[in-house]
């Protein structure tokens, strides 16, 4: 039998003497699109983090393709595709050039993808406009288009959504199938329901900690 892409065992994080989560242990297998749910404050954001590498401070283990991860690290990052919390785009800088710097940072990310990536978020024509003259939702999708730009087997994405219309959240799902479909994985975070993502594996962390 295939190891899973990504197995964590007995994870446990606390923050301020509480509780976030304990006893969290779950694999994601290649093709698997994962959604983590729960209410504000319960400890989503700290969960991907800790699993995208960013913060250390949890006890329990974590498996890349079965390796402890610790010792599948480059293999790993290089196989990680994180969006975060906030968009990570420059203001000064335009989209097209957001993008060449993502691009020029990480691995997985394709420079000739940039002028279709940005053109499949609905920002043609917005190419070489400074960023901080976009709305919210246009600089989110500024962010968004390294979605399309890359092949990075795991997408770890925090809500990915927020800000974006009702169209731009369907084309997302679509490209969310899409990855799956071609074998990636997706652990996500977002409170719209997913309708057009095909099947959807969900932990909830209320439900585990019985909150
Ligand atoms: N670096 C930190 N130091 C101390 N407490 C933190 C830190 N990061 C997060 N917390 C706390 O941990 C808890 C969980 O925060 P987190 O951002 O993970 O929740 P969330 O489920 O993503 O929330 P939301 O749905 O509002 O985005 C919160 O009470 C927060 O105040």
């Amino acid at each position: 039998m295939s190891k899973p892409l990504l197995a964590v065992v007995d994870l446990f994080c606390e923050r301020d003497e509480r509780t976030l989560f304990e006893a969290l242990s779950f694999e994601l297998a290649a093709g698997e699109l994962l959604q983590i749910e729960g209410a504000n404050g319960s400890g989503k954001t700290t969960l991907l983090r800790i699993l995208s590498g960013l913060s250390n401070d949890f006890e329990g283990a974590m498996y890349w393709c079965g390796e402890p991860i610790a010792l599948a690290k480059d293999d790993f990052l290089s196989s990680l595709l994180y969006f975060g919390h906030q968009p990570g785009v420059k203001g000064v800088l335009t989209p097209v050039e957001n993008l060449q710097w993502y691009a020029a940072i990480h691995p997985a990310l394709s420079a000739d993808k940039i002028l279709p990536a940005l053109e499949a978020v609905g920002l043609k024509g917005y190419e070489d406009v400074p960023c901080h003259s976009l709305s919210a939702g246009q600089g989110r999708r500024v962010s968004l288009a390294r979605l399309y730009m890359n092949t990075a087997r795991l997408w770890i994405l925090d809500e990915p959504f927020t800000a974006i219309d009702k169209h731009g959240v369907i084309a997302k799902e679509a490209l969310l199938a899409s990855h799956v479909r071609s074998g990636g994985s997706v652990i996500l975070t977002t409170h719209h329901d997913l309708t057009a993502c095909g099947p959807v594996t969900k932990i909830n962390l209320d439900q585990l900690m019985g909150t």
